[in-house]
Parts: C-alpha cells; structure tokens; sequence
C-alpha cells in the first residue's frame, strides 16, 4: 500500500512497507531483516495538541488549523468512535455525537484511535503489541518523533508498538485500557493459551512488584534494600519477558540509584551500565543518552578512583 501524500517524515523505505492486515487495518511490515536499534521512522506530529489543556475542541480547532494537504492526510487515518468519545464530547462539547458536524466527528474519532501524545501520519500506522518490537520517542536534537526498533525483527514481521502504560499490568488491565482503541489484542501475551497465562502471571508479579516500588522510599538502608530487591526481580522478568523497552531501562536506573544510595558504587555502575537498553530505544543521537553515557563514564572513573563522581551528576542521576 502506498501512502498518498508527500510527507515530511523520512522512513526506511527499503525496510518497511505499510501494508493491510486480517483484523487490523493497515500495519507496519518489515521488508527485510532489521537489527534493533535501527531507526525505521522519523517524523514531526501531523496533528498536535497541548496534552497539559487537551480538550476536544482544541483537537478540532487544531485540525482546522492543518495545511489543506496535512488535512487531507489527516483525514485518511482510520478513527475509531468509542463509547467513552461520545460521553466525553457531551461533556467537552455539549453536544450529543449526532448533533456534531460530520468532519468533527470524523477529525475527534481519528484523534481517539491514532494519538500516540500526537498523530503521526507515518508512525500512527503502526499496530500495537503488549510485547513490542519497536518504541518511539520525542528526539529534541532531530526535532522530530524517533520510531525505533527494539528487539531484531526478521523480514515479514509485523513491527508494533505499546500503545498504553502495560509493561506491569496484567492482561485485563491492559484490555480495559485498549477497549478505548477499539480492538481486542491478541498479541502472545494476551492469548488464551497456556503460555500466554504463563505470561500473565509474570506480568500479575510484575504490577505486585510496581505496587509495592511505589511505597519505597530512599529514607533508610533497609527501604533502599527492599526497592533494589524489587527493581532486581522487576528487570529479571521483563528481561526474560522480552520487554525490552524504555521500561526495562527505568528497572535498571532505579537499581543504580538505591544501589549509589547504599554507597555500593561497583554495583550501581554495574546497573548504571546497562543503559545500552536505551541505546537501542532511543538512539545515540538522544540528547539525554549522551548525556547518560557522559555519568556513566564519570562513575566508571570513580569507581576505579581516579576521579570523584561530581554532586551534579550524582544529583542528575537520582533524579532519574
Ligand atoms: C494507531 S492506529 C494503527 C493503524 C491502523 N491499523 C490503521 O489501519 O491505520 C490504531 C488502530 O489500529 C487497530 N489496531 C492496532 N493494534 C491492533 C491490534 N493489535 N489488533 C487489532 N487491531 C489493532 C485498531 O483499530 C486501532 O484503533
């Protein structure tokens, strides 16, 4: 399928191809191999709207706003109109969704089923996953929306994303979340089989554990001890899980960060080390990798002490 429009966004053409999937719509395929960390897509927002003060006029009115042509690939998105829309637009809008123009409800359904933060003409293509393949991130360097491969994905794969919050929820927690895209997933970790409950029992540990982090604190040896034992086991199973998003890389900060609380500095460069994971979902070109990359460097020279680490770094560090 080719896309009919001149976009601004570059994509690996020779990687990828959109393409028309049973049950899915459109879909992202790879073409041939791709190792992880290739960049397959980089675009600026078709459509974007201020996320702190989004209401659904402010969606409308900045669709208005498009370029005819920009309306014009807008517009060829596929929407999806959930019940939750129509009793947000009575309450955003005051109006029922019959009484709205034909164009609005068109432009408000297509916000609800594309908005990943913005629509992407290219990327808001890409099929969701519970165990992605592929991540995207807000590149301030490239100014533009970085779609990333995570994992290596072989030619005739489809390439997803994640589309809500879901690395520690369970299956129906994720569901409950989806519903509002319209579509029941059925990605390995949502089936009804043996192994897909296997998966979601890891991921039932997986939200047991994201609880209990959330009551860790800092204050004392004993609560850092506890959230380095949780953020340990919570990197074990998303590794072992596949997620290998930005996620697995926060488990790894964390451990760093109780572990440079604990004045264990061996180890909390050990952790701190494994921020390649983010090499491969954001890319080197990150202007907040580099900056990682520099702390790293700067523990690795601490550790071995020829320098200490510096209390902004530190600072930069726990801050997370
Ligand atoms: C951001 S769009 C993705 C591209 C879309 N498939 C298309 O045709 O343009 C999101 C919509 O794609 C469909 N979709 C995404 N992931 C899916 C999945 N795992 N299974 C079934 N449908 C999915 C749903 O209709 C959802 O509202």
């Amino acid at each position: 399928m080719r896309l009919r429009r001149e976009t601004q966004g570059k994509h690996a053409d020779h990687l990828i191809e959109f393409k028309e999937l049973p049950q899915k719509g459109v879909g992202v395929i790879a073409k041939a191999n791709i190792p992880r960390g290739t960049r397959v897509i980089s675009e600026q927002a078709l459509l974007e709207v201020d996320l702190e003060t989004v209401t659904l006029k402010n969606i409308v009115s900045a669709s208005e706003r498009l370029l005819p042509s920009q309306q014009e690939s807008y517009l060829q998105l596929h929407g999806y109109d959930s019940d939750l829309l129509k009793v947000a637009v009575k309450y955003d809008i005051g109006k029922s969704w019959q009484e709205l123009p034909e164009l609005h409800r068109k432009v408000l359904s297509i916000y609800a089923a594309n908005a990943f933060g913005c629509v992407f003409f290219l990327g808001s293509h890409i099929n969701h996953s519970c165990i992605p393949n592929a991540t995207l991130a807000y590149n301030e360097s490239l100014k533009e929306e970085a779609f990333d491969v995570i994992r290596d994905i072989m030619a005739g794969e489809e390439l997803t994303v994640m589309y809500i919050d879901g690395i520690n929820r369970t299956q129906s927690q994720r569901q409950a979340e989806l519903d509002k895209w319209g579509f029941q997933c059925t990605c390995p970790a949502c089936e009804d089989t043996a192994q897909g409950r296997q998966r979601d029992k890891k991921r039932a540990e997986l939200f047991i554990l994201d609880q209990k982090l959330a009551k860790a604190h800092f204050h004392t040896e004993g609560s850092c001890r506890r959230g380095l034992q949780i953020v340990q086991r919570m990197a074990a199973i998303q590794k072992s899980e596949g997620l290998v998003n930005r996620q697995l890389r926060i488990s790894y900060y964390d451990a760093a960060r109780y572990c440079l609380e604990l004045k264990e500095h061996r180890m909390a460069l050990l952790w701190a080390e494994k921020v390649e994971v983010d090499l491969y979902c954001v890319g080197e070109d990150y202007p907040e990798y580099k900056k990682v990359l520099l702390i790293v460097e700067e523990m690795r020279n601490a550790v071995h002490g020829s320098k200490p680490l510096s209390e902004s770094s530190l600072e930069w560090f726990m801050r997370g």
